[in-house]
C-alpha cells in the first residue's frame, strides 16, 4: 500500500506525516515524540510512542499475513497483505527514517537483499562505478550482474576521487561506495565523489553502504548520497539473532521505486524480525559507545606492540582527517596484519573470547581471516590484484571487559608465535613493518613493548 493511501483504519488514529512533514505509510504509532521536538540521536533511538489500543509500551508484532478489508471493491484498510505492508514493519521504517535523516526508510530480509533491491534500478548497458575493496558479497552480486545482467562494473580505487572521475561518464547509472571499507578499513570521500558524480552524470545515483558505522556514526544522505543502505544484521540489531537490510532515501519517487521492487519480489522484513530489529536499535547508542571504546584500546594495544593496524580511531590511519570530517566515531571493526598467513591462522584459532566468526556489530567480540571467510568469494587472483593481504585478521569488538579481551589477545599472540617475548613484554615478530607502506613509520614511532604477555 503506498504512502499516498487515504487515512483510514489504523492510519486514522495516527497521522502519517512525521515531524518533518514527510508523508509516510501508516504506523500503529508515530515514531516521533508528540511534543514536536527533535531530540539528540541517543534519545531518538529509544523514543517510540506506543499508543495502541492497550497502550502497549512495545509496539506489537502484527504476525498476520493478511488483513481483513471492509469492502469488496479493493479494500478499505491501510494494509491488505504483509508482503505489501505490515504495521510492525512500517513502524520500524518510520523509526529508521527518523534516525537516518531520511524521508523514507525500507527494511528487507538482509543487507544483500537491500543491495539487490537497489541494483534492480539498473538496466542492461548501465555502468556502475565501485571500489576495489568491497564486502565479498557485494562484489559477488556485482560480478553476477556484470556476467548475466549486461551491467558494466568498474572497480576503481575509490579512496582517490580522481580515479572515480576518470571512469564516470553519461552512461554511469550508479556509484556504489563503502566507507570504511570492509576489510581494509579504507576511507572514501563521500561528499567529493557525490558532488563530482552528480556534476558529470546528473541522473546517476550515489549509493553508500553504511554497515561499518551505522546511522549513529555517519549519515551518508547528509553527505550527498542519494541512497544509503546497510546490513541491519550488524550494529542496528547488535545481537546476531536476525538478518535484515535497511534502505533510506530523501527522494520520494526513488523511495516508491525501491518499495515497488520490495513488494514485487517479496523481500520485505518479516513482522517478528522487524520487531526484533526495532528492539535492537534502542540500544545502539550504548552498545556502540562501549564497543568503540574497547576497539580504540585494542587498536592502540596492537599498534603499541608493533602490528600494522587499520582503524580510523588511530592517528596513524592515513585518512584519519577525512574519516572524522564525515563520521562521528571510528566504529568497532579493525584489522591487523602479522606478515605470515600461518601465524594469523594460529592467532585466530588460539583466541578464546573472540569467536571465530564472520559478521560484526554484535555485542560479542569476533575474530576472522577475511580472505578465508567473509571475502573468500573474491577469487585469489582478484584479491592479489586488489592488494588484499592474505594474512589480514579482522577483529570485531564487542562489549566485554576490555582487559579480558586484551588478555585473550595477548595469550593468542604469544601462543601463535606472533610476538617475540622479552623480560620487558612482547613485540610483533613479522609484523606489517615488512609491508613498507606509509603508515609504518607512524606505527614504529608509537611502537613499544611495555605490556606483559599475559
Ligand atoms: C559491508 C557489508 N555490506 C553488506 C553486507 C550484507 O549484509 P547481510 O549479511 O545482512 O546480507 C555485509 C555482510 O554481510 C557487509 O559486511
Ligand atoms: N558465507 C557468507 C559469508 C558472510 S560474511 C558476513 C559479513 N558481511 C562479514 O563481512 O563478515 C557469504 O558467502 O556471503
Amino acid at each position: 500500500m503506498s504512502s499516498s493511501s487515504k487515512l483510514t483504519g489504523l492510519g486514522k488514529a495516527f497521522q502519517s506525516l512525521d515531524l518533518d512533514g514527510h508523508d509516510l505509510p501508516p504506523s500503529p504509532a508515530p515514531s516521533t515524540p508528540r511534543n514536536g521536538r527533535k531530540y539528540a540521536l541517543a534519545t531518538e533511538l529509544v523514543y517510540t510512542e506506543g499508543n495502541d489500543q492497550y497502550n502497549a509500551s512495545s509496539v506489537p508484532i502484527y504476525q498476520s499475513a493478511t488483513f481483513k478489508q471492509t469492502s469488496a471493491t479493493g479494500g478499505g484498510g491501510e494494509y491488505d497483505y504483509t508482503r505489501s505492508g505490515n504495521p510492525t514493519r512500517t513502524h520500524l521504517e518510520r523509526h529508521l527514517a527518523k534516525i537516518m535523516n531520511a524521508s523514507r526508510a525500507l527494511v528487507v530480509s538482509s543487507g544483500m537483499g537491500a543491495l539487490d533491491v537497489i541494483t534492480r534500478l539498473l538496466r542492461p548497458g548501465d555502468e556502475v562505478v565501485t571500489g576495489d575493496d568491497l564486502y565479498g558479497g557485494t562484489n559477488r552480486l556485482l560480478k553476477y550482474l556484470a556476467t548475466n545482467g549486461g551491467i558494466i562494473v568498474h572497480h576503481v580505487d575509490t579512496t582517490n576521487p580522481e580515479k572515480v572521475r576518470e571512469v564516470v561518464n553519461t552512461k554511469t547509472s550508479m556509484v556504489l561506495l563503502e566507507t570504511p571499507t570492509n576489510p581494509l578499513i579504507k576511507i572514501v570521500d563521500i561528499p567529493a565523489i557525490a558532488h563530482m558524480t552528480h556534476a558529470a552524470a546528473p541522473s546517476a545515483l550515489v549509493a553508500v553502504d553504511n554497515t561499518m558505522l551505522s546511522p549513529l556514526l555517519q549519515n551518508p544522505l547528509d553527505l550527498g548520497a542519494d541512497i544509503v543502505y546497510e546490513s541491519g544484521t550488524k550494529y542496528l540489531s547488535g545481537h546476531h539473532d536476525l538478518m535484515a537490510g535497511v534502505l533510506a532515501v530523501n527522494d520520494s519517487a526513488l523511495g516508491e521505486k525501491l518499495y515497488f521492487s520490495i513488494n514485487a519480489s517479496g523481500c520485505g522484513l518479516s513482522p517478528f524480525d522487524s520487531w526484533l530489529l526495532l528492539r535492537g536499535i534502542k540500544t545502539l547508542g550504548v552498545r556502540m559507545e562501549k564497543q568503540q571504546a574497547n576497539a580504540q584500546r585494542i587498536a592502540e594495544f596492537l599498534e603499541e606492540h608493533g602490528f600494522k593496524v587499520r582503524y580510523p580511531g588511530l592517528k596513524s590511519h592515513s585518512q584519519y582527517e577525512l574519516h572524522w570530517s564525515m563520521a562521528r566515531g571510528a566504529g568497532a571493526v579493525l584489522s591487523f596484519e602479522t606478515g605470515d598467513v600461518n601465524v594469523s591462522e594460529r592467532i585466530v584459532e588460539s583466541a578464546r573470547l573472540f569467536a571465530i566468526s564472520v559478521s560484526f556489530g554484535c555485542v560479542n567480540s569476533l575474530i576472522s581471516m577475511p580472505c578465508r571467510m567473509s571475502h573468500a568469494s573474491i577469487d585469489a587472483k582478484t584479491r592479489k590484484e586488489r592488494n588484499m593481504p592474505e594474512d589480514i585478521i579482522r577483529l570485531c569488538i564487542g562489549i566485554e571487559d576490555v582487559d579480558d579481551l586484551i588478555d585473550d589477545l595477548s595469550r593468542a599472540l604469544v601462543q601463535a608465535g606472533a610476538v617475540n617475548v622479552t623480560m620487558d613484554g612482547f613485540h610483533a615478530r613479522g609484523s606489517g613493518h615488512t609491508l613498507g607502506d606509509a603508515d609504518d613509520s607512524a606505527q614504529e614511532a608509537t611502537a613499544s613493548s611495555s605490556s606483559s604477555p599475559m
